[in-house]
């Protein structure tokens, strides 16, 4: 079987350790870092908006406001029409806020108060909540911030898009959407999944040269993967292979009038270089199978000892696609759990697994979206989505094996490890069938020989970037499931859609 690479990624903190580490460099340090930060805001908006010559700073009571002075002084200097605009209980409250206020008044600095719109500058800077948010943004400051998407202009968003939640990704109240969002110190991980996906644009980071004993005291809460890591973890295939080294996979659903779903799973497996891939489903699906896709090897199954020849010849099995919850799917759920191969347990598997007592093997994977997720941990899909490393973590815990938490920026969470967030995919994604592919290609990956955390990690990453190559193609409305197909092949040879590798 062909090893893959060991996968990188990027490292994600959770914004408590940089309160930390905020608090341990107050004082002149603290002022630096402040300092540093303003300076990195302020050459960020000069690298993307190198024209602007009128400016709105929208600072906010504390630290991060304390940014949007610095970054207005540099701005005035420069002779630039800046203005900075803030609530009127948003006067600074920190010493070193009101440190950088005192030091762009002395320069000539305006500070004006929000009166109800934000004017047409060239660009607005967001200083008002960073890793401070401490409750939803509600009241005026969400007025603010409906003024400021109602200019129109484009906003860089400092730290944090204001009203994000660093942590979790939850948007509690009202929030910005920025245009672009320079982090600071370290990536949040809360700014890489869930609902501040809409809020973030695109995302920059300003280490701000933290000295390093301050940075190794940070804990990693994510690791997080984009399109770059992709080919680096596909090794090439070896020569001497065979169809059998590259993986048997067994797909099992498709009951009736669910055909279609197995066969994207079948299809998927296959784009995404399983060796030998069949399928068993329900009888009046294998002619429209084998025309479609000649390459599977569909069986009619209508009792389930019909199942056990080929559950043993499977290195991996993916069952869930079009399954349903009736006597046939649960008959085929119960064979399939009781026969101890790998499992990636899908759509109504786990459905089937949530309403019973079972529970998976530490070899399997589990792919829910978040109201699969809900179901299974017995909670709303809000709370999923409110923190979903947390509930991708809890999931993980109780079901004892690798977990796909599904979604805008999906999860892979395995048993006492640090998790992976997938930076890649598009709305148009959600599209039913999406998941059927997904669970085709994790199955291809693991019965090449990759453990769970690897071949979930590594298909999430290779599906999601599928769909943004086949979006790239034709645009997000009206994406296909089968759309992706040709891209799992082209990605998982480790080239992109202009054939550079
Ligand atoms: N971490 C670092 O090393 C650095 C941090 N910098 C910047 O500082 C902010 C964090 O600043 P902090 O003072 O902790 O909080 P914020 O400025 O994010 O805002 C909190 C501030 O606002 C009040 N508040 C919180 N939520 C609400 C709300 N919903 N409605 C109204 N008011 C709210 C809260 O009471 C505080 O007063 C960080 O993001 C960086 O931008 C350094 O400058 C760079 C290094
Ligand atoms: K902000």
């Amino acid at each position: 079987m062909e090893q893959p690479s060991p996968a990188r990624g990027t490292p994600l903190y959770d914004a408590a350790a940089l309160r930390g580490v905020e608090t341990q460099a107050a004082g002149d340090d603290g002022f630096a870092l402040m300092a540093k930060a303003g300076q990195a805001a302020w050459r960020e908006l000069l690298r993307h908006w190198p024209d602007a010559q009128t400016l709105v700073v929208v600072c906010g009571p504390g630290n991060n406001g304390g940014d949007g002075y610095v970054l207005a002084r540099h701005a005035h200097a420069s002779g630039r029409t800046v203005r900075v605009l803030r609530l009127a209980t948003h006067a600074p409250k920190t010493p070193l806020a009101r440190r950088a206020c005192d030091e762009y008044e002395a320069a000539g600095g305006v500070v004006v108060e929000f009166g109800g719109t934000v004017g047409h500058p060239d660009v607005i800077v967001d200083a008002v909540f960073g890793i401070g948010l401490s409750r939803a943004a509600d009241g005026a400051a969400a007025e603010l911030f409906a003024a400021i998407a109602a200019s129109g202009r484009p906003v860089l968003s400092l730290d944090v898009p204001s009203g994000v939640d660093a942590d979790h990704g939850r948007v509690p109240g009202a929030a910005i959407v920025a245009t672009r969002t320079l982090q600071f110190i370290a990536p949040h991980a809360g700014l890489a999944t869930g609902a501040a996906l809409e809020h973030v644009g695109r995302l920059s980071l300003a280490t701000l040269d933290l000295p390093a004993h301050l940075r190794d005291a940070m804990a990693v809460v994510a690791t997080r993967f984009d399109a770059d890591d992709l080919s680096a973890m596909f090794a090439p295939r070896p020569r001497n292979t065979h169809k059998g080294a590259s993986g048997r996979v067994l797909c099992i659903g498709g009951d009736s009038g669910k055909g279609g779903a197995v066969m994207l799973a079948a299809e998927a497996a296959l784009r995404s270089g399983a060796g030998l891939v069949a399928v068993a489903t329900q009888p009046l699906h294998v002619a429209p199978l084998l025309a479609r896709c000649p390459e599977a090897m569909p069986v009619g199954i209508t009792s389930a000892r019909q199942l056990d020849p080929m559950l043993d010849t499977a290195d991996v099995v993916a069952i869930g696609p079009g399954l349903g919850q009736g006597d046939w799917g649960r008959t085929l759920f119960e064979r399939a759990l009781s026969r101890g191969k790998p499992l990636v347990l899908d759509a109504d598997a786990l459905n089937l697994l949530a309403a019973s007592a079972r529970l998976p093997s530490h070899d399997d994977i589990l792919t829910p979206h978040p109201g699969e997720a809900a179901r299974l941990l017995g909670i709303s899909v809000a709370e999923v989505q409110a923190n979903r490393y947390a509930a991708a973590r809890l999931l993980c815990q109780a079901m004892g094996c690798v977990v796909v938490l599904k979604g805008a920026g999906t999860l892979v969470a395995a048993p006492d490890t640090t998790p992976r967030v997938v930076s890649a995919g598009n709305p148009g994604m959600a599209v039913g069938g999406m998941g059927d592919v997904l669970t085709g290609c994790i199955a291809a990956l693991r019965a090449q020989g990759r453990d769970a955390f690897d071949a979930a990690t590594t298909g999430a990453l290779l599906h999601a970037v599928a769909g943004d190559d086949a979006a790239g193609e034709g645009g997000e409305r009206g994406l296909l499931p089968s759309d992706l197909l040709p891209h799992l092949r082209r990605r998982a040879n480790g080239t992109t859609p202009g054939g550079a590798r």
